[in-house]
């Protein structure tokens, strides 16, 4: 009897529910259920709509009644970083602050006067992000000291969506090493980091790897919905379930595209050498203590609020048409710039980086988008030259995964400017990854290996060969 698992994959722009199982060698994927996410003012912070995001979860999962579906399990993957500090009676102390928003400024620059960034970069392998966990909790000691005090249990996004079907707290392993906090080595809470910052180490839970069984859903959750079922840890950083969906082959890249371009490949082992912590990369934490070592780019995000700016008036597949009707409008931002993380009108913010740089300055929605798309193509060919000399050896293809691989137009242009062969797809890769992790975890998939396998003969991959050379980007 085939097993069904429901993957709940939430980034930082959608979520969405898909139920996978494997039949006939293949995996066969069906979307039960899609919703927005995005971040809101709450007080003075930017914040998740955790609340809101667990009654979609639900909402999903009662399609299954509809539908006559009794899943085996459920795995949960969200975005990093971010977290929920409960207290000793389980309730949250806070609202879920977004990494976006500018509590962290000029934190990470205070934590070095404690810990210096090369040791903490030789400790963790993380790369350095001001909204990163550590940065996060610094904040919290300086200016909310009293919050703090009062944490019992720290629990990531996923963790303590996971609290909620299940009652049962732990923080997984792929997720809980974005915090800055983890050894990269012993892969273990590095409680000797935690002692020099001041933070209660005592609030983190052991951790723990994916394809771990961590429960069944709580007893009126079971009510509710009218069917129980395994909750399973997949790699619950939606990046570490993407990167599961791409073949593991010496001579690939992958590029995650979705709100973030996360840009890098896979070891089996941490990569903490002078140059990549000049280039910022990061050896996040991926399934069977592998390595993803990537950097972020920012994104599609840029897009997003471009989107947004419009009032929505275009869609992602128009803005990529009249990007192409921009001709020959060239205008080139540094993606990266932390201007570009969280403006208040990202098409000003491109404009006036633009003027700011004696550049032809885009005015319409078209050269807009285009600056975008230019500007993110140039990244990640900066990207691939960081990678290749770090690891002094050329990369011949690139895997685009996630929602940006269905922007054919750039995916033809990361082939041209980069002059490698783009691979185009999975779009749905973080949902397949965290169904894989669990149909492993049921014995259905027998590892990794079978995993990537089955993968490879279920979904379609377009390919991109370089076709004109793009001027100097
Ligand atoms: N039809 C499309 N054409 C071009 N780009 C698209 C299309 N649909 C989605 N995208 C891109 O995919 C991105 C969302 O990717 P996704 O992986 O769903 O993001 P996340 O997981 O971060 O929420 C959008 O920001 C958009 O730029
Ligand atoms: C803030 C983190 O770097 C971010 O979550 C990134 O790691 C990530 O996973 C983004 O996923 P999206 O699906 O939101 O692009
Ligand atoms: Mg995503």
């Amino acid at each position: 009897m085939n097993k069904y698992s429901i993957a709940v994959d939430i980034g930082a722009s959608s979520g969405r529910l898909m139920l996978g199982h494997r039949e006939n060698g293949q995996l066969q994927l069906s979307e039960l259920y899609r919703f927005e996410n995005q971040i809101v003012q709450k007080g003075n912070h930017f914040c998740w709509e955790l609340d809101r995001l667990f009654d979609e979860i639900k909402t999903g999962l009662k399609k299954c009644r509809e539908l006559g579906i009794q899943p085996d399990s459920i795995g949960i993957d969200t975005w990093a970083v971010d977290f929920v500090l409960l207290d000793e009676n389980d309730q949250p102390l806070t609202e879920a602050v977004s990494y976006r928003d500018p509590r962290t400024d000029g934190m990470m620059e205070e934590v070095f006067e404690l810990i210096s960034k090369e040791r903490l970069y030789l400790e963790t392998g993380i790369q350095f992000q001001k909204f990163n966990t550590i940065y996060q909790l610094y904040s919290l000691k300086k200016n909310h000291p009293d919050i703090l005090a009062k944490a019992k249990s720290f629990l990531m996004i996923p963790d303590y969506l996971n609290f909620l079907l299940t009652g049962k707290k732990s923080n997984e392993y792929t997720n809980a090493t974005s915090t800055q906090l983890v050894n990269a080595f012993t892969k273990k809470w590095d409680y000797e980091l935690l002692d020099i910052l001041g933070i209660n180490k005592d609030m983190f839970h052991e951790i723990q790897m994916p394809k771990t069984i961590l429960g069944n859903l709580k007893e009126e959750l079971v009510t509710e919905l009218g069917f129980d079922m395994n909750v399973i840890l997949p790699a619950t950083h939606d990046t570490g379930s993407a990167v599961i969906s791409v073949p593991e082959e010496e001579s690939t890249i992958y590029i995650s595209s979705g709100t973030w371009s996360l840009m890098g490949t896979e070891n089996h082992f941490p990569i903490c050498v002078t140059k990549a912590l000049d280039y910022n990369f990061t050896n996040e934490g991926g399934i069977d203590y592998r390595f993803r070592f990537l950097k972020n780019i920012m994104g599609l995000w840029m897009i997003q609020e471009v989107k947004r700016n419009y009032n929505h008036e275009y869609s992602f597949a128009r803005l990529v048409e009249l990007a192409e009707e921009a001709g020959d409008f060239r205008a080139i931002v540094n993606v990266n710039d932390d201007r570009f993380l969280k403006p208040d009108n990202m098409i000003q913010e491109i404009m006036n980086y633009c003027i700011e740089t004696g550049q032809s300055v885009p005015s319409t929605p078209g050269e807009v988008a285009k600056c975008v798309y230019d500007s993110l193509a140039a990244s990640y060919k900066e990207t691939i030259g960081e990678i290749e000399s770090i690891f002094e050896k050329s990369f011949d293809k690139i895997n685009v995964i996630g929602g940006g691989c269905q922007n054919e137009m750039l995916n033809q242009l990361v082939a041209d400017v980069t002059n490698k062969e783009v691979l185009a797809g999975p779009i749905e890769a973080t949902a397949i990854g965290n169904i894989v992790a669990q149909l492993m975890a049921l014995g259905e998939i027998t590892d990794l290996e079978e995993a990537r396998s089955v993968i490879k003969q279920s979904f379609e991959v377009k390919k991109y060969e370089p076709i004109k050379s793009v001027a100097n980007s």
